[in-house]
Parts: structure tokens; sequence; C-alpha cells
């Protein structure tokens, strides 16, 4: 099998990643968005909605949306900002000691006219996704390729799928370890490089590195009856820990700033 092939996911072109280990990973390049995520034992990892839209004309409901340049309605721009309803570019791929690796880049020129006026900079984001054995990693670059300075925040917007959310604790974020409750969506200012997600039927080691920030979003029962592209009962199946760069982070002429984000399922309970 190869490392990478190409293949629709609903109407949108995905990019497959197998690694030689059987650890698979689905990206489309709308939004770069990592839509499914198999460790290499077969288990999906990732909670992506059946009622999403996959045809390019909202974002994707599960998976990991690239959060960029704006967090939430924290902002004058677009509601979690462009990247995650942009059309990306594979620019690497291939297989590395383990494991199958992609690179995708969003640039200025990528975007449409409305959407480069309302964020008139250049920049250059990069997000490297791979996968082998149990992992997951990604990289996000986001350079400044212009004159002048810019301000942004971002997420990876991770959407664990878990048996029963009701069964979820975060070590981390706290004293005690955090439940979820009814609903939960909150945002955790400099946290700890590891959190530990046990699920109930299993334990996650997330690490985050340059992401100084972790959110933490389960929408609940009434929420969720209310969102178009999620069934009623599909908040149980997922809790939303994102690492994150909230408040504005100032990058100059010439700067890269990158952040890592690593996930290793581990069956310590
Ligand atoms: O519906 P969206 O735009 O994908 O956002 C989902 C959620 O994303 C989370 O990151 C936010 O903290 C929540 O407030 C928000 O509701």
């Amino acid at each position: 099998m190869d490392a990478i092939t190409l293949a629709p996911f609903g109407e949108l072109p995905a990019v497959h990643l197998t690694a030689a280990d059987g650890a698979e990973a689905i990206v489309t390049l709308f939004g770069a968005h990592l839509v499914s995520w198999k460790s290499a034992d077969g288990r999906q990892r990732l909670f992506c909605s059946a009622g999403s839209a996959l045809d390019g004309s909202r974002a994707i409901r599960g998976g990991v949306p690239v959060i960029f340049p704006q967090f939430n309605e924290r902002g004058p721009g677009m509601r979690h900002g462009f990247a995650r309803v942009s059309d990306w570019a594979l620019i690497d791929s291939g297989s590395v000691a383990g494991g199958a690796f992609a690179v995708f880049a969003l640039e200025p020129h990528d975007l449409s006219d409305e959407r480069a006026a309302a964020w008139p900079y250049d920049f250059a984001l990069r997000l490297r996704v791979e996968v082998g054995g149990a992992d997951l990693a990604m990289t996000l670059e986001v350079e400044n390729c212009d004159v002048a300075p810019f301000s942004f925040s971002s997420a990876l917007h991770t959407y664990h799928l878990v048996d029963d959310v009701a069964a979820v604790r975060i070590d981390g974020l706290g004293q005690q370890p955090l439940a979820i409750g009814d609903t939960r969506d909150e945002i955790f200012v400099g946290v700890a490089p590891r959190l530990v997600l046990h699920s109930g039927a299993g334990t996650l080691q997330l690490e985050q590195d340059g992401f100084t920030d972790a959110v933490v979003w389960n929408p609940g029962a009434a929420n969720t009856a209310a969102m178009p592209d999620m069934q009623d009962d599909d908040y149980k199946r997922f809790v939303c820990i994102e690492p994150a760069v909230i408040e504005p982070l100032t990058l100059q002429a010439g700067e890269t700033w990158s952040g890592r984000y690593r996930i290793a399922p581990s069956s310590i309970p």
C-alpha cells in the first residue's frame, strides 16, 4: 500500500496516509482538516459527525479543524478564522521510520479576494500531519512573510472520540481531574505541556509545545440538538481538547511561530 493516496472524502479532495504498521489518517484539502485517524490497531480516534457538510459549504464538524487567525468570536474576522474553510495545498508527503506524513500549506493567494482583503497580511501556514503506531503528531507553522508585524490566535480543535463523555476525566488542568458535566466551554491559560485524557475506554497522553493554552468544549444535549450538523446524541461521543494560543500573539516580519501537538494513546488506566 502506498503511504499517500488521493481520494475524495465526501465531495472534498483528500489525502489518505497509510503507515507501514497500518496506522491511517485522512486530511481534506478544505481546511487541511484531519477528518479520520486510526491508530495501528485499527481503532478510530476522532469523532467526525455523520451530519457534517462535506462539500466545502461550511466548516467540517469533527476531526481537527485548524483555527487561524482568530479564535471563536474574539475579533472582527470570521468565527474561528478562515483557515478551516480555505483550500490548502499538499506540498510534501511520504514515509518516515514507522510512519506516514503529509504537509499542507495555505498562503494569501489561496484565499478569495474578500478574505484576503479582510486579513491583509502576507503569511504562510504549514501543517504537518504524521501518523504511525499509536501516535499522531501535528505541527502548525505560521510564517510572517510581510514587511509589517501581524497578530494571530490559533488552535487545533481536536474532537476526541469517546465511548461516553460522562466518563471523561482530564488531568493537568487544575488540582482535580476535570469532568465535563452537562456542558463545558472553558479556556485554560498557560497549561502544562502534557495533559491526560481518561475516556473510560483508555488513556491518551496529549503533549503540546508552542501552544500555551487549552480549550475544553462539549456542547451538551440542548446545544447539540440545536446544531444543524450533529445528531442529538452526538455530544456523548466526543470531547474537544484544543491546544491553543488564545491571546493574539504578535509575529514580527520574517518570524515563524510553530506549535506542536502529539497524541499518544496509552494503555495506562
Ligand atoms: O461551531 P463552531 O464555530 O465550530 O465552534 C464550536 C466551539 O468551538 C470551541 O472552540 C469554542 O470554545 C466554543 O465556544 C464553540 O462553540
